[in-house]
């Protein structure tokens, strides 16, 4: 066989199994992957990892921003990611989240499902859902509308217009709402609301899509301290159902949530462990103090 008829084949073999994949997980039946059975909504944690990234990097215009990037996050967790400007925060939970294709490397979902097969809005249907620093909420909407419309997001607009939800959403909306410390705002207008409280429903809109992993990018950014406070409650109340990836740079915070804490620079893992064992580690010292 010629070289040209090799790589020809190998590309249409790579390419029907992405198609294969995709179809599969789309009608319920098996992730991507190693081949292994997983039910529709389900991510294979028997190896004790959510998210699992190995030698990823990524250059733009030559400049490495993630550079063999490795981490794993345990089903659960509530991780910290800190790191100084530029050192890939935000670049690496865009490679999770299918924003941007790395060059090189992996990046799974539970032990199966090879996120770089997917598109953004498949990763996000997934279940790994990602908060942006700016609230995004529907201010002309009233906080329980913006809830209840995140749910039909996977709905086709028919369904969408005629949409009701059942009791179990029902349930689950109420369920949210407290969550969010939002109970009491049902009926009002998202715009109304403080920047804390659009954070929160921003983060319940998440919650809406029983996410298995969230993401969470600076979300105590311009928040007053009793806001903060509420949040780190919040994110405690979520781990274990759920898993967290939370990069901030509010050292306050990240000392009242966490337990293992990652430090980012120039693109890969500077440093992993307790805040107080990063905090006095010399390398993290110096990139901080380098700034
Ligand atoms: N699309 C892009 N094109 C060119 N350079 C980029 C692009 N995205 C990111 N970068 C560069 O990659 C590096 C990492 O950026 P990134 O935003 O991931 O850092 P960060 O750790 O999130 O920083 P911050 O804490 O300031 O948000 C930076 O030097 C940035 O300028």
């Amino acid at each position: 066989m010629t070289p040209d008829l090799m790589e020809e084949g190998a590309r249409r073999a790579s390419a029907y199994a992405a198609m294969k994949a995709r179809g599969r997980t789309a009608s319920g039946g098996r992730a991507a992957g190693f081949g292994r059975p997983v039910k529709p909504g389900e991510v294979d944690v028997t190896h004790g990892r959510i998210l699992y990234l190995e030698d990823v990097s990524v250059s733009f215009d030559g400049f490495k921003a993630i550079d063999k990037l490795s981490l794993d996050i345990a089903p659960g967790e509530l991780r910290c990611v800190i790191g100084p400007n530029g050192a890939g925060k935000t670049t690496m939970m865009d490679i999770i989240t299918g924003k941007t294709r790395p060059d090189s490397g992996s990046v799974f979902f539970g032990s199966t499902i090879d996120l770089l097969r997917y598109r953004e809005a498949e990763i996000a249907q997934l279940g790994i859902g990602r908060k942006f620093q700016k609230p995004t909420v529907f201010e002309q909407l009233t906080v329980y509308e913006n809830l209840e419309l995140a749910l039909k997001t996977d709905k086709g607009v028919l369904a969408s217009v005629r949409f009701r939800p059942d009791s179990a959403e029902g349930d689950r909306l109420a369920e949210v709402l407290r969550t969010i410390h939002l109970a009491g705002h049902v009926d009002r207008l998202a715009g109304t609301l403080s920047h804390g409280q659009k954070q929160w429903l921003e983060i319940g809109m998440l919650l809406m899509q029983d996410p298995k992993l969230l993401l969470l990018d600076e979300p105590v950014a311009g928040m007053t301290d009793e806001e903060t406070a509420r949040t780190a409650e919040l994110f405690l109340s979520l781990k274990g159902r759920h898993s967290l990836m939370v990069v901030e740079h509010d050292m306050g915070f990240i000392k009242t949530i966490s337990e293992k804490v990652t430090v980012l620079h120039e693109g890969a893992v500077l440093a992993e462990g307790s805040l107080e064992q990063v905090q006095a580690d010399e390398r993290v010292i110096e990139v901080y103090l380098g700034r």
